[in-house]
């Protein structure tokens, strides 16, 4: 995530989605603010991915995502794959040797924060993740299952960043792949077109 090809771009606590910004990593110009609302939908058209980020240590912010950014997902394309991700986890991580979940999946990169309070679990995230696919109106079996779509990060550490871009990739690739397959061809083969009518002075029309 250095920023200078595909950037988490989070308007406020709570929402990504994938943005290209040529030239390096830049703060949303949005800032959350409920006026710019209207520009986060314009982001996401089309959009074959969507990363819906949340803070561990916050459950309003996991709130936030299904009461405000979720609608702004509207114009994504109708096989765009979500995936809902809880930052922040180094923060409230346990000691290496203590047990616990702690955010699971990557137990070889520790965090180095302690001392924060948890507020969301994994098993939330998963539970607001079938949200998003009653409210898409998708069925549970043709998209990919919540356990792993749904990922605790830490952009501190590193922990599981890799993870959730390479999945992401990895099935977001055939799908983009599959629209530009069914999409109408961008270009004219003018070897089988017609020949141009010809016009009494021998111009075409
Ligand atoms: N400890 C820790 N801090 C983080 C992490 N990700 C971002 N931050 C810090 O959180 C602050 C806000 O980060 P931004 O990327 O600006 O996120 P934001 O959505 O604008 O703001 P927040 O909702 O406050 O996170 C900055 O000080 C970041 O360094 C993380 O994984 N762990």
């Amino acid at each position: 995530m250095n920023g200078n090809e595909l950037y988490l771009q989070r308007p406020e606590p709570g929402e990504c989605v994938f943005q290209r910004i040529p030239g390096g990593r830049q703060r949303s110009f949005t800032e959350g603010r409920e006026q710019f609302h209207g520009l986060g939908s314009m982001y996401c058209r089309g959009a074959a991915a969507v990363i819906l980020t949340y803070d561990v240590n916050h459950a309003q912010s996991l709130l936030e995502l299904e009461n405000r950014f979720l609608g702004l997902t509207d114009t994504a394309s109708a096989d765009c794959l979500f995936a809902v991700v809880g930052n922040k986890v180094d923060l409230s991580e346990e000691a290496p040797g203590e047990g616990g979940q702690g955010g699971g999946r990557d137990p070889g990169q520790a965090g180095g924060g302690s001392g924060g309070s948890k507020q969301v679990q994994l098993e939330d995230a998963m539970a607001f993740y079938k949200k998003i696919l009653k409210y898409k109106m998708l069925d549970e079996k043709d998209v990919p299952a919540a356990e792993q779509m749904c990922f605790e990060t830490s952009a501190k550490t590193g922990k599981n960043v890799d993870l959730l871009f390479e999945t992401v990739f990895d099935m977001v690739v055939p799908v983009i792949l599959r629209q530009r397959a069914q999409a109408p061809p961008q270009t004219v083969d003018i070897a089988s077109a017609p020949p141009p009518a010809r016009t009494r002075s021998g111009c075409c029309s």
